[in-house]
């Protein structure tokens, strides 16, 4: 949308008020003694600069060199507030940071004014008559059996299938095997690798899909808005409920609905080791991936866009809001947009890691995209996929595409809706948001 169209007196006040605080934050810096607003700039962003480098030091090497990075990602901060105290600018530095702060939220808040209401819109269907439900006892470190998810369950009319612990089971056959015996809706307590499994059955058949949020993450349950604190009050949709239609992303023919991850943090997940002592085998097998990529880096194709020598690629099903590889956790306002959201990084040194921390999503060493249908390809035969957090392989080169729309999910009424998402702020919008004549509102 542009500025103009649809604003309002109070995104104006907004925009102006994030203008005036960046004008006060000049003047903090500008009113530090002789050359002491310089100071606190330079030393702020080499510090941030360092700390970033420090990072990248303390992720791709082992021994001397990370503890020296672990030592700057301290130290930096530490010696750019003793520099200020020093100088005796720190009550500058501290309201120019403070200046700044409020500028960045009345930026974001004036925005807010002019979104458009965003939310995926549900409709009102008839309730199912024949739910079926497939519990992972295990999910989450046993939620189902602490939120007591198959006696709710059945107290509510659904049938419960409940898995295995001591051997795999092929959920997707359970699923279709519920669906030949006349289930009108397909649920699943359990993690999100399940969750895309089942799903898709359910798309395949044009069924309703629950989604119980039991597993540890729960990625999927908090963009659809669900309680994940709770999965029992997921359980409300049976007879309270209304569907959202979401899109559903496939790689290599296989649904996932949350990411489908390429390069370093697949290669981490394939490891054994992973599933027990997640940090530590991550620390221990970055420097090896990080460094050594050059043998085998990852390229990618879209309809119009060539990535090339990629150490890792997040391809999502719909786009992330904040793309950068900082923003942990992310959120995805929608799942229904119909596209992939695409993040390419190649990071090579200290330098770089320090661009992204100073730039983010603007920082050469990323590429942030949105496409239909991407394909990846390396100068190995196989490729190692994190499909929804679980480990696979899959032959080179690797097709990711979007099914738009292809999933009913059926919520409670009364969830707790999404976390709302902050943006980074947009500063030319905001500009023009601060000098455009505000639109006469409704009577
Ligand atoms: N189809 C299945 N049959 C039997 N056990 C399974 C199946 N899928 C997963 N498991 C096991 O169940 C446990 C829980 O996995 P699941 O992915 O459901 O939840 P989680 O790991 O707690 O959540 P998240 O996926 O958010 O990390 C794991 O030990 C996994 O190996």
């Amino acid at each position: 949308m542009s500025p103009g169209s649809g604003v309002t007196a109070r995104a104006r006040r907004w925009a102006r008020l994030a203008l005036a605080c960046t004008l006060g934050a000049v003047a903090a810096l500008l009113a530090a003694s002789g050359p002491g607003g310089l100071l606190i700039l330079v030393a702020g962003v080499v510090g941030a600069a360092l700390a970033a480098a420090g990072t990248w030091w303390a992720l791709a090497h082992h021994g001397v060199v990370r503890w020296a990075g672990v030592l700057l990602v301290v130290g930096a901060p530490v010696a750019v507030l003793v520099l200020y105290t020093r100088a005796g600018v720190w009550p500058a530095a501290l309201a120019a940071i403070a200046l700044w702060g409020a500028a960045i939220l009345c930026a974001r808040k004036a925005l807010r004014q002019i979104r458009r209401p965003h939310g995926m819109r549900a409709v009102a269907r008839a309730l199912p008559r024949r739910p079926v439900l497939i519990m992972n006892p295990k999910s989450g470190g046993g939620k189902v059996g602490r939120f007591a998810l198959v006696e709710k369950a059945e107290a509510l009319g659904a049938r419960v299938v409940l898995l295995d612990p001591s051997v795999t089971t092929d959920v997707a056959a359970l699923a279709r095997q519920a669906v030949a015996e006349g289930a009108d809706l397909l649920g699943v307590a359990g993690g999100d690798g399940t969750q895309a499994r089942v799903a898709e059955v359910a798309a395949e058949h044009g069924l309703p899909f629950l989604v119980i949020s039991a597993g540890t993450r729960n990625h999927f349950a908090m963009d659809l808005g669900l309680d994940r604190e709770d999965p029992a009050r997921c359980l409300e949709a049976l007879t309270d409920g209304e569907e959202l239609l979401v899109d559903l992303g496939t790689v290599g023919g296989l649904p996932f609905v949350n990411t489908a991850s390429f390069g370093v943090y697949a290669e981490i997940v394939q490891r054994p080791e992973y599933r027990d002592a997640k940090a530590g085998s991550a620390l221990e097998a970055l420097p090896d991936l990080l460094l050594g990529y050059a043998g085998h880096p990852l390229y990618a194709q879209t309809d119009d866009t060539r990535l090339e020598s990629q150490q890792a690629l997040l391809v999502s099903n719909n786009p992330y809001a904040a793309p950068e590889p900082t923003a942990v956790g992310g959120r995805r306002p929608r799942l229904d947009l119909g596209v992939l959201g695409v993040v390419g990084i190649r990071v090579a040194n200290a330098a770089q890691a320090a661009d992204i921390a100073l730039r983010g999503a603007g920082a050469a060493s990323l590429t942030v995209l949105t496409c239909s249908r991407i394909s990846i390809g390396s100068d190995t035969g196989r490729i190692p996929v994190a499909l929804d957090g679980e480990a696979l392989t899959l032959p080179a080169p690797v097709i990711c595409a979007i099914r738009p729309h292809a999933l009913r999910v059926l919520v409670p009424r009364g969830r707790p809706g999404p976390p709302t998402v902050a943006p980074p702020p947009d500063w030319r919008a905001v500009l023009a948001l601060a000098f455009t004549r505000p639109e006469p509102g409704p009577a």
